[in-house]
């Protein structure tokens, strides 16, 4: 279907529009991007890179798939171009490419086998359990602040096997400080502007996580780095085909690229799907229903996930209308052909979770929220990737399984207990920063819920 082409020339460029939907004012990427591509088509050429390069959207699930399939041969991320990603995940999964990437993500993979996680179950129902009981009721709460502080706790306490305690307040301190700052940089960046004021912020919330994250590695190596069923204790163990471990720099790396790339996007998970299910009290009387019958007031383990099919459909749907990771890129690394279209090399290929998502070819409805629409086979029917919001192929989140694991457990926890009322005010914005997440928080009140109420 697509490869490096012998004759670019003959064919056309994807098609580029005149003028993009709200290139006269601040229009935000979720408002523009679907009506690109319903209006172009699915290859249609958005912009340019910081660098210089074409920006192409691409939308059909079978080009996504192709793409996130062949990314290492023909693709590669091209993330190291921005600085900023180089800061926050060094040379870390995320960001590594090639060789070094392969050999990373062999080293770090077993700390992710099914197996090893499965013990981590209980630390987030543990973490959402201690949660709930320090929720007063009747209580206003930021949700999106609270649910950032449980992920927080919770990929510490797996990663470090380390109850945050007292060192907890610094450390937060320096990941909402690094966040803001990201996304000031990040919009500055877009508009093609310098922020040096936010540069400096972002650098010095950094190196604060990096000597944090150092102290704990030193700490590790001098007990002798024995296992002590963490993440960690995984990575310190881990050795490539010759029997190297990895720097402390590679681990640093690494325990940061777990921290930053799973925390965020299970705590906007969650706190989407209460405002969605604040929105919708038909779904959120089934999923109460289905707590009640299947838990009796109890708090779930692990055991419970298969049996609390609504609970999963819930995150589902919620992932599908607000994905928290809402596009992923590529580069493509020598002249292509690509759905009918010349693609030179260099072009950054843009693949939006949020526009596939939405696309009325897979979902009927596709702004509705409805958890229920899973219960079929609509899995089956359409394509495999115009539901992705883990990635796919060799660059697929590492963390899936981990994640699918802590946000449907959290979710039962927490809604076992209370019923979140996200409060009209101050209105609810989705902001495009590299996930997709509250611009001014989640505010909600929690009303108790006895053992089987409905
Ligand atoms: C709902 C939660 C999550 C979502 C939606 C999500 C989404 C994603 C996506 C879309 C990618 C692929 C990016 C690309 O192809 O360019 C990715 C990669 C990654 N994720 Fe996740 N993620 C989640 C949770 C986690 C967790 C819990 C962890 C770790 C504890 C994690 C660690 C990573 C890492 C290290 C990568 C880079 C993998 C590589 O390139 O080898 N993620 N994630």
């Amino acid at each position: 279907m697509t490869q490096p082409h012998p004759a670019p020339h003959t064919l056309p460029l994807p098609p580029r529009p005149e003028a993009r939907p709200g290139d006269e004012g601040a229009a935000s990427p979720l408002d523009t991007l679907p009506v690109l591509a319903r209006a172009y088509g699915d290859m249609v050429l958005i912009g340019r890179t910081e660098q210089g390069a074409p920006m192409c959207l691409v939308s059909d699930p079978k080009l996504i798939e192709f793409i996130h399939v062949q990314t290492g041969r023909l693709f590669d991320k091209g993330y190291q171009n921005v600085p900023i990603n180089t800061l926050l995940f060094g040379n870390g999964l995320v960001t590594s490419e090639g060789d070094f990437w392969l050999r990373q993500r062999r080293m770090v993979q077993p700390a992710f086998h099914r197996e090893r996680i499965q013990a981590y179950g209980a630390v987030m129902v543990d973490a959402a359990r201690r949660y709930v009981e320090g929720v007063r009721p009747g209580e206003t709460r930021d949700v999106h602040s609270d649910m950032m502080h449980l992920t927080l706790d919770i990929i510490t306490k797996t990663l470090f096997d380390l109850e945050m305690g007292e060192r907890a307040e610094p450390f937060e301190r320096a990941m909402n400080d690094m966040f803001e700052a990201d996304v000031v940089l990040r919009t500055a960046l877009r508009g093609g502007e310098e922020n040096p004021g936010a540069f400096a912020a972002f650098q010095d919330a950094t190196s604060r996580i990096d000597r944090f994250v150092a102290d704990i590695i030193r700490e590790r190596r001098a007990q002798g780095g024995e296992d002590r069923g963490d993440l960690l204790s995984t990575l310190l163990a881990a050795q490539d085909d010759e029997r190297r471990g990895m720097t402390d720099q590679q681990l640093l790396d690494e325990a940061k690229n777990l921290i930053m790339a799973g925390h965020e996007t299970t705590a906007n998970t969650l706190t989407w799907a209460w405002w969605l299910l604040s929105r919708h009290p038909e779904a959120e009387k089934r999923l109460h229903e289905e707590l009640g019958r299947e838990l009796g007031g109890r708090v779930p383990t692990l055991a419970d996930l298969p049996r609390l099919t609504y609970t999963n459909r819930v995150i589902q749907e919620a992932m599908r209308v607000i994905p928290p990771v809402w596009t992923v890129g590529r580069r493509a690394k020598t002249d292509m052909e690509l759905g009918g279209f010349f693609i030179p090399a260099g072009t950054a290929l843009i693949m939006s979770q949020w526009v596939v998502h939405h696309d009325p070819r897979w979902y009927d409805v596709p702004e509705e929220f409805q958890p229920e629409r899973w219960a079929g086979d609509l899995e089956k029917h359409n394509p495999r990737y115009a539901f992705f919001p883990f990635g796919g192929g060799p660059r697929v989140c590492i963390g899936e399984n981990f994640a699918r694991m802590e946000a449907p457990l959290l979710l039962a926890t927490i809604a076992s207990r209370h019923a979140v009322r996200v409060l009209p005010e101050p209105p609810v914005e989705i902001e495009a920063a590299i996930t997709l997440r509250p611009r001014h928080g989640l505010r909600a009140t929690f009303e108790p819920r006895g053992p089987g109420t409905a």
